[in-house]
């Protein structure tokens, strides 16, 4: 197994406050490996410790020798905070970054690759909006061609489109043997491109796996939820014998429901003459690993919402969740 990146036991302290608690994850050639968590939970720490510019205890790798010492073309780093000067241009900013490296891509090539062309590239780095600068910042952590790629966040505030081309990007330098170390907020983001995920929790990895392992260890049941008055009670014997059923406030819901069943649960609920407002189907995601792994909540997500015509039809089914980023 060819493991390009090795955390062993890593840890960092600022003060009395430990950002990273013993860390230990490997990411195979190729792999790309996608590290979220809450704010403040050590992700840029960690990008830090495995990209050598902070000191930390336990033992880094990077092909196969310490971040100090690995040859700086084959990484790329595109920080989190990253600040060139204003008064260059994207193309200016994109050569220059070419410049320090023995070999490196043409810049015009790569400012094409990050959607910088025209007069985006010929403008002033102050000038360009916060989602062209990141794509210049992008462009720059490309430019060498690297072998291992970090990237903290590299798509805030990228608009939607910007960032399905980004995503484009980065699946082909992936398939083109890129290993790939993201840090996003973007449940979505991370779900999309990464071959496997770990979850920094207050300083610690408390799960690492593919995504479709993570969902199903962590992410809960698929369910049917009915906005209706009704409760289990109101339903024929066989309905409950054949579902597993609860209610909550005004929310009858059917609990590990898959898919192909919504149109026979709702049958069920019509024969019942039961009346309700609204069906929502969810099918766990990233989002329900991190929220159920870190105790936080997210806001309700609308598009959770099938409508009383899509029901009516019995064609329950589940719309935009997570993936309209
Ligand atoms: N230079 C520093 N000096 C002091 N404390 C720091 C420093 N850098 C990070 N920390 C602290 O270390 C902890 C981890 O911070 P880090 O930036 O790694 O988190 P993060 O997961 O990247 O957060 P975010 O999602 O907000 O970017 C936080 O408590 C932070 O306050």
């Amino acid at each position: 197994m060819n493991e390009v990146l090795v955390a062993d036991g890593v840890r960092k302290s600022y003060g009395d406050n430990e950002a990273l608690s013993g860390v230990s994850l490997s990411v195979r050639a190729g792999e790309v490996f996608g590290l979220i968590g809450p704010n403040g939970a050590g992700k840029t720490t960690l990008v830090r410790a495995l990209t050598g510019t902070t000191a930390v205890q336990g033992s880094v790798s990077v092909l196969g020798t310490s971040p100090t010492d690995v040859e700086r073309d084959r990484i790329g780093l595109l920080p989190q905070s990253f600040s060139p000067a204003s008064r260059l241009t994207a193309r200016e900013l994109v050569e220059y970054y070419a410049g320090l490296y023995d070999e490196a891509r043409d810049p015009e090539s790569v400012l094409a690759d990050v959607g910088l062309t025209g007069d985006d590239a010929d403008t002033w780095y102050e000038k360009l909006s916060g989602g062209q600068q990141r794509r210049a910042c992008v462009a720059a952590a490309l430019v060498n061609d690297p072998d291992v790629l970090f990237l903290d966040e590299p798509t805030t505030g990228i608009d939607p489109a910007g960032r399905r081309s980004l995503w484009n990007l980065l699946d082909g330098l992936a398939a083109g043997g890129t290993t790939v170390f993201l840090t996003s907020h973007s449940m979505a983001e991370v779900e999309r491109l990464s071959d496997r995920v770990g979850l920094l929790n207050a300083g610690e990895l408390v799960a690492v796996g593919t995504p479709a392992e993570l969902v199903a260890e962590h992410g809960g049941a698929s369910r049917l939820e009915v906005e209706t008055d009704a409760t289990p009670g109101d339903l024929p014997d066989l309905v409950r014998r054949t579902y597993r059923l609860s209610s909550r406030g005004g929310t009858l819901v059917f609990e590990g429901l898959a898919p192909r069943d919504i149109g026979d649960a709702v049958t069920e609920l019509e024969s019942a003459d039961v009346d309700y407002e609204a069906l929502t189907w969810t099918q766990p995601d990233l989002e329900d690993v991190y929220l159920s792994l870190t105790g936080e909540s997210f806001e309700a997500r609308p598009s959770d919402v099938v409508s009383a015509d899509a029901e009516s039809s019995g064609r329950g089914r589940r719309r935009g969740r997570g993936g309209g980023e």
